[in-house]
Parts: structure tokens; C-alpha cells; sequence
């Protein structure tokens, strides 16, 4: 567990963030330009210092009112924007720069860095001739082997161009699987969040707006997400079955499942599904002559305007109305001429090419070091 209280004044702006994050897994911080994400990951760093502030990571004080622990001794591991690589070593000298500082146990090794991340090819050449994304791979790799209690990422992605952005998502998305300790992920860009992360710090004007756990986040009508021009729900399921004829893999999530395109890999491996509103349609019964292959019932919690004439559905899938959150974005027509209430019942079509996410098995094996990384 993350506990997190920073506040001071910095110039004129007025810091006052508070949250707790789970002690694993990506936590994204998340807002607009200047609301103060760098900052409070600058103060998680200990690069500064607020006095009247408090951190414990995993139960181990790192700051409060009367301590402050220096950032040398903080286990963090951080990766800047741009990857800030010593130009005349090499990838190698790169990475074990400052290995052998480490005093704790040597939790992850080289060869297990290179094989995560994809880098062990580019060991030996000089730092210049690497690309955007292979120098941040390279960054990564270099944090990780600094055997950090914690990963601090700010916008790792934003200086890259599409491609490279491209290149490097199925990389993070191996390091949220095989990693243990904790990430927080400044991001300003919802589409990488909802790819990569299991909670949400949601940041406005130095202040924190909330704070939970993403799927849930996404669908609260409190906060401005749903509000957003393309809201999605993210879901992350279990994958329980393949049908080799047709392509299609089957995915149990929290109240159904749910027929993806695709090859997902073997029954039991965890996939993100993101199924952006705009892909769900709604019905009172299901579909009987349709190429819509997803049909589930949910119950409506909710519904909120968007813009004049449509309407964001909130949803819960299955029929007791408990399982994964979801929205469906209806005109304001089709909503009224099935006078649909919050509490009923309903079925929710979802249009099979909005399921599939690129899987990293697609692109990536599975890591070797991911199990002993656990
Ligand atoms: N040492 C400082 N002195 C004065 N103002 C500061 C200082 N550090 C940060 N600020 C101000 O605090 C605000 C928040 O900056 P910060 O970089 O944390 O925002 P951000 O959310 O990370 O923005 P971006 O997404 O653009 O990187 C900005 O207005 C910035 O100018």
C-alpha cells in the first residue's frame, strides 16, 4: 500500500494531493497539463521536500512530520520522458550503471530485464543508434535493475511518436504482468491508462479529484470520464475457452462472457477488453437474427446526457446486475421510445470488433522471468 499527503506552495501553486494505492500493480496519475502529477512524483522521489507531508510505502515510513528520508535512500526506480541514456556507453554499461550501488537483495537480474523488455540483441551497440523506443526500453530496464520498491514513470511514452508508442505499450503491459512492485504512471493520455492501469489517481488543480480502482472510475458519474467525448469500459476477464473454427476466444468476465476475435492465448490468462460506449447497443430482448455475436443482459444503474440529443447508459453486467461496469451510448431517441429506467433489465449488444485488444502474446512470448518475478 501506497499512502501518499503532500502539501506546500510552489510559487502560485497550491499543492494538497492526498491518495492510497495499492502496494501493486500501475496506478496511473492522471489530469491535465499542470494539475501537478510531476510534482507530487518529484515529492514520491524526495526530490522535494514539503514539509508538511507524509509517505509509507509498504508499511515503511519514507517520510512524515518528523523524518525525511533522502531520495538515495529511497528504492525508487525512475523513468523520465525522455530517456536520459549516458551517450559514450554502451546499452549494457547503461543498464548496470549503478548496480553495483545496490545494497538490498538483487531481486531482478540482467538477463531477466533484457527478456522482459527486448533488449538483450542490443547490448553491445552504442546508445546513439537506438531508436526512440528501444532508448526508453533501455531506461526501463535501467530503473528496474536499480532494484526499486517502486517504479516512477512520467509520460514515458509522450516524446515518442505513434509507432514507437505502439512498439513499446505490449512491453509495459509484459512488465504489469511479471512485476511485483508497485508503478505509478503519470500519464495525460486516457487511452494509455485504460491500457495499462489497475487504479486511478485522478488529479485537478493540484488536488486529488478521486482515487480507485480504474473500471470503476471510468463508469462514476461524479467524474468528469464519463463525460469525456469516446467513454469506455475497461473490463478484465479470465479467458476460458477458444473455438479454433471460428477464430474467436471466450473471455469470463464479472457477470458473463463474453466472445472475442481472436487468439487470447491459453484458458486462464487475464486480458483487458475495452468496449467504448459507442459499440454498445441496447435491447429489452436478445437479438434473434443477428451478426452481433455478443448479447448479455445487465441492468441499468443510470443515465447520463451527453450532448443534446445522445445519452451514456450506465450498466452492470448480468441479470443480478453485480458483475463489470459498462456504458452504452443510445440517442436520446431510441432511449425514450423504449422508455428504459434505471433498475431494469436488459440485453446489451456489443459489436465483436470493439473487444479486441491487442494481446501481448500476439506480439511478445511469454516471458521467461515472469514467474520467478512474482
Ligand atoms: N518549484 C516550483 N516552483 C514554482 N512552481 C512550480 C514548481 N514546480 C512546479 N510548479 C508549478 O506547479 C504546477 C504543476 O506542475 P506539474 O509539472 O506538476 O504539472 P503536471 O500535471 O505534471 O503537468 P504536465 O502534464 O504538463 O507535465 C505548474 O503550474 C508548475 O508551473
Amino acid at each position: 500500500m501506497i499512502e501518499a499527503e503532500f502539501r506546500g506552495q510552489l510559487g502560485s501553486f497550491a499543492l494538497a494531493a492526498e491518495f492510497t494505492a495499492p502496494g501493486e500493480g500501475i496506478t496511473a496519475l492522471f489530469g491535465p497539463s499542470g494539475c501537478g502529477k510531476t510534482t507530487v512524483l518529484r515529492a514520491i522521489a524526495g526530490l522535494l521536500r514539503l514539509p508538511a507531508s507524509r509517505l509509507s510505502v509498504n508499511g515503511e515510513t519514507w517520510q512524515d512530520g518528523r523524518q525525511f528520508r533522502p531520495t538515495h535512500r529511497r528504492a525508487i526506480g525512475y523513468v523520465f520522458q525522455e530517456a536520459s541514456l549516458f551517450p559514450h556507453l554502451s546499452v549494457r554499461a547503461n543498464l548496470t550503471f549503478g548496480l553495483s550501488r545496490v545494497k538490498g537483495p538483487i531481486r531482478i537480474g540482467e538477463d531477466e530485464v533484457a527478456d522482459l523488455l527486448g533488449i538483450a540483441a542490443l547490448f553491445d551497440r552504442p546508445t546513439r543508434m537506438l531508436s526512440g523506443g528501444e532508448r526508453q526500453r533501455v531506461a526501463i530496464g535501467r530503473a528496474l535493475l536499480s532494484q526499486p520498491e517502486l517504479l516512477l514513470m512520467d509520460e514515458p511514452l509522450s516524446a515518442l511518436d505513434r509507432f514507437s508508442k505502439d512498439e513499446i505499450l505490449p512491453y509495459l503491459e509484459r512488465l504489469h504482468a511479471a512485476l511485483s512492485i508497485p508503478v505509478l504512471y503519470v500519464s495525460h493520455d486516457i487511452a494509455e491508462v485504460e491500457r495499462l492501469a489497475d487504479t486511478l489517481v485522478l488529479m485537478e488543480a493540484g488536488r486529488v479529484r478521486a482515487a480507485g480502482p480504474l473500471a470503476e472510475m471510468l463508469a462514476d458519474p461524479e467524474l468528469p470520464l464519463i463525460h469525456m467525448p469516446q467513454p469506455a469500459a475497461v473490463i478484465d476477464g479470465e479467458v476460458v475457452g477458444r473455438d479454433t473454427k471460428y477464430g474467436l476466444s471466450e473471455v469470463r468476465v464479472p457477470g458473463g462472457v463474453v466472445v472475442v476475435p481472436g487468439d487470447l492465448g491459453p484458458t486462464g490468462r487475464t486480458r483487458r477488453l475495452r468496449i467504448p460506449a459507442s459499440d454498445v447497443s441496447l435491447g429489452r430482448h436478445a437479438p434473434l437474427d443477428t451478426t452481433i455475436l455478443n448479447a448479455l443482459p445487465a441492468r441499468i444503474e443510470g443515465a447520463e446526457p451527453a450532448g443534446d440529443h445522445q445519452i451514456t447508459v450506465r450498466l452492470r453486467l448480468g441479470p443480478d446486475g453485480r458483475g463489470a461496469a459498462l456504458l452504452a451510448r443510445v440517442s436520446l431517441k431510441s432511449w425514450d421510445r423504449l422508455a428504459l429506467k434505471p433498475g431494469e433489465l436488459v440485453v446489451a449488444r456489443l459489436k465483436a470488433v470493439a473487444l479486441a485488444e491487442p494481446a501481448p502474446s500476439a506480439v511478445l512470448a511469454p516471458p521467461a522471468a515472469a514467474a520467478r518475478l512474482r
